[in-house]
């Protein structure tokens, strides 16, 4: 199968020496809305911006159906790019910030009105098309930015952070509207979002970068519940980290000598790892079962763990308490409000997990991430 969009092997190494993307790949089908996400500094706009022709590629290539565009002028890729604050032309009418693209690619009049019209209708701006960009709200303003993108009929369309500027309750309705939009335009999306929550709610696929390469490139259902790294199992979701060797595997089971004892959970995928490997176990917060612990066990049965409930946060319907472990690590398990307080302060509890829904991977190297 053709894709849509590969990367190929994309480095980018700054004047200076400093390798802000590392060996990114990625292969994109048509219509797939793919987030980046990752911490400050490791590459994410970077990426955009040598997609969209913003910024020379060190070394790699970039194939849009097939046909390598890395070495293209912006203005002859088939991509249009949104930023954070919209880049609209202030003194220009909304009308004129649409035709802007399509002047540059000398439409023939008529169909440029046809083009700008058809816009104007599909994000609802007719009545302020006469407005300059200055006198638009932030939602305005960002549907603006979205027709100027899709008014050039781009094969990709480039977001950075796109609703970063607007305040919680639009970037929800957005969000929303965004969705909708990239199905009915059918077009490839990539989005690149500090904020995870809308990289998972909003993507077919999200890429976790690292210090300039890509950690994983997954559903966000699988980043959830199979992390393939260390640095991914603590970057997304809420998970318990709990280091130890493997001392034996076999039938979809990995047995993990901890410091908190034999714990079980599923070795990941293509991990190669074997008896005697520095391994996780990483158990999602919401399959973490916690229990009172019978008087009289002292220790926990093999595969759970003891600890002491030591302090709780109470966030609407639900109450997340802390248990603190034998090692000291703390554990942070969600409960519903109405069975919080069965387990008060200082109670002794024991926690336990599907055996299949935690993971465990390589320990790796040690963790780190973009400064
Ligand atoms: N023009 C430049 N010259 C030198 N270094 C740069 C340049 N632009 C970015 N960098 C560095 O490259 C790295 C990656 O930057 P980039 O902007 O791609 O990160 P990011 O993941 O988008 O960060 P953020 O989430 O903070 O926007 C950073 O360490 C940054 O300081």
């Amino acid at each position: 199968m053709q894709h849509d969009l590969e990367l190929l092997n994309l480095c980018k190494r700054y004047p200076g020496g400093h390798q802000a993307v590392d060996n990114f790949c990625l292969q994109a089908r048509r219509g797939e809305f793919i987030s980046i996400v990752g911490p400050s500094g490791c590459g994410k706009t970077t990426t955009l911006r040598m997609l969209a022709g913003f910024e020379s590629l060190s070394s790699g290539r970039i194939l849009l159906r097939g046909q390598d565009i890395g070495h293209l002028p912006p203005e002859q890729r088939p991509t249009s790019t949104i930023f954070q604050d919209f880049a609209l032309f202030p003194h220009m009418t909304v009308r004129e910030n649409i035709a802007f693209g399509l002047q540059v690619r000398r439409l023939a009049p008529a169909a440029m009105k046809a083009r700008i019209d058809h816009m104007l209708g599909l994000f609802e701006l007719d009545a302020v098309a006469g407005r300059r960009g200055s006198q638009l709200s932030g939602g305005q303003r960002q549907r603006v930015a979205l027709a100027r993108g899709l008014a050039v009929q781009p094969d990709i369309l480039l977001l950075d952070e796109p609703l970063g500027a607007l305040d919680a309750n639009l970037r929800k309705s957005i969000q929303h509207e965004l969705k909708l939009l990239q199905r009915e335009v059918g077009i490839t999306f990539l989005f690149v979002t500090h904020a995870q929550s809308e990289a998972l709610v909003l993507s077919d696929r999200v890429v976790v970068m690292n210090r300039g390469r890509a950690e994983q490139i997954a559903t966000p259902h699988t980043l959830y519940t199979r992390p393939a790294t260390p640095f991914v199992a603590r970057f997304i979701g809420r998970n318990a980290l709990l280091a130890g060797r493997v001392q034996a595997l076999g039938h979809g089971v990995a047995l993990v000598d901890t410091a908190l004892g034999l714990l079980k959970g599923s070795p990941a995928e293509n991990s190669g790892l074997r008896i005697g490997d520095r391994a996780l176990l990483v158990v999602p917060s919401e399959a973490m079962d916690l229990r009172a612990a019978p008087d009289d066990e002292t220790q926990a049965p093999e595969g759970q763990i003891a600890g002491h409930v030591s302090g709780r946060t109470y966030t609407g319907q639900t109450v997340r308490l802390q248990v603190e472990l034998a090692d000291g690590e703390c554990l942070s398990i969600k409960r519903h409000v109405d069975h919080a307080d069965d387990l008060p302060n200082a109670a002794r509890v024991q926690v336990s997990w599907p055996i299949a829904e935690a993971t465990v991977i390589p320990a790796g190297p040690d963790p780190g991430s973009c400064l």
